[in-house]
């Protein structure tokens, strides 16, 4: 394993029902709508896949939001709407309920304007264009579950060209292809960074080496991501549907291939936490904020200095923790609360806690994982180590 990406093996946890604070947060998650977004770059097989799918028994309901239909044989067109506003541009029904719509924004007002007008779904599938950045539409998505609703984001599903990918990863941003094709090696990898399953399709097109390559490039700018492969993009609709990625669970890490490594800007750094070692929940919150709003490598009480501003901007695309914290955040407290172990979810500049019920001696390894670009690694890692240093000074800790 290279020594800048040392990532400890994790574990799952079982999580236990939800504790109070994330009653309202569960409960909800199974009354309202999950929203899958498939993105990938051009021609990955994203329309493929969701054609897979829609076609598949799986007893669901699901809306189809999408920026243009592509060659769907299996979909039965019926019928051709002209919505207020203009926003859903075309549906389509399918036998066995499903629909299929297009918009032209892929906003969640158009979704819901689109269950108020043809009912409840069970299950929402969004296509994002094959050069956007999903970053937007999902901090949107995120954002929104906090609006009171009907929808909450499940989970994000890059699909990539087995032949492809590595060129698109190479290109810098900016440059233009041979083909003339705009290069989007910044979109490419700002598409795996945000996924939290990777369809890596396109096998048949592909050799058992190009294949394991492939694997590497993608564990090398996301490590908590799971990656599957496929041929004409079928897959278990359970791999990619009601992962909820964004719940309560802790980060979990794709085991490491070892192989020859691309250098590419977006990378995955682990910042683990000795065993047993409980945080305060203000000294990390803080530690997240410099990091996430200031792009900035935070300066620890005790640690003299400013926040350092990264000579290089770097940005953070996605971050997933799980840490046993002392919520010191509630100044009126009167009785000490227990230590506790979290989640923290982050998207962009959005992050939030969630506790999770399990008991302290189940937890196993606990970290903070960032994706990011141009993550300034070593400082980040200096920081991180002083702030375990105040709550553990007496012990040795080497991260
Ligand atoms: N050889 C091969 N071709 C595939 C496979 N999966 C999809 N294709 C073909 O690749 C082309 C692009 O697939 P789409 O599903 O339209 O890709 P997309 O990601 O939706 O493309 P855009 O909407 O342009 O971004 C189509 O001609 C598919 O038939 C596969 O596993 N192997």
């Amino acid at each position: 394993m290279d020594s800048d990406n040392d990532c400890p093996e994790l574990v799952p946890i079982v999580t236990g029902p939800p504790v109070p604070e994330n009653e309202v947060y569960e409960s909800d998650t199974q009354t309202r709508i999950p929203v899958t977004l498939i993105t990938g770059f051009l021609g990955a097989g994203k329309t493929t896949l969701l054609n897979h799918i829609l076609t598949e028994e799986h007893g669901k309901r699901i809306a189809v939001i999408m920026n243009e239909f592509g060659d769907t044989r299996d979909i039965e067109k019926s019928l051709t709407v002209s919505q207020d506003g203009g926003q859903v541009e075309e549906w389509l029904e399918l036998r066995n309920g499903c629909l299929c719509c297009t918009v032209k924004d892929s906003g969640i007002k158009a979704v819901e304007e689109l269950m108020r007008r043809k009912g409840r779904f069970d299950y929402i599938l969004l296509e994002t264009t094959g050069l956007a950045d999903p970053g937007p539409i999902v901090t949107m998505l995120w954002q929104n579950e906090e609006l009171d609703s009907d929808l909450y984001l499940d989970g994000v599903v890059t699909v990539v060209d087995a032949k492809y990918i590595q060129g698109y990863l190479a290109e810098s941003s900016g440059d233009t292809r041979a083909d003339g094709q705009p290069a989007a090696a910044t979109e490419a990898q700002r598409q795996i960074a945000m996924a939290d399953r990777v369809l890596i399709n396109k096998v048949d097109l592909v050799d058992d080496t190009k294949l394991s390559a492939v694997r590497q490039a993608i564990y090398d700018i996301n490590k908590t991501a799971e990656i599957h492969t496929s041929e004409r993009s079928r897959i278990s609709v359970g791999a990619v549907l009601d992962i909820k990625a964004y719940s309560d669970a802790p980060p979990r890490l794709s085991e490491d291939t070892s192989g020859h490594r691309l250098a590419q800007s977006t990378t995955t750094l682990c910042l683990p936490v000795p065993e047993g070692l409980v945080l305060s929940r203000s000294a990390v919150d803080r530690w997240i904020r410099t990091v996430l709003w200031e792009y900035s490598v935070p300066a620890v009480a005790g640690h003299e200095g400013p926040d350092k501003v990264s000579p290089t901007p770097f940005q953070v695309y996605r971050l997933k923790g799980l840490l046993v914290l002392h919520d010191d955040t509630d100044a009126d407290a009167v009785e000490p609360v227990a230590p506790q172990p979290m989640v923290v979810q982050g998207v962009q500049e959005l992050y939030e806690f969630h506790a999770v019920v399990a008991s302290l001696d189940s937890v196993p390894s606990t970290l903070v994982v960032l994706i990011g670009k141009d993550l300034p690694q070593q400082d980040l890692k200096a920081s991180w180590a002083a702030l375990l240093q105040v709550h553990a000074p007496a012990a040795s800790i080497a991260v």
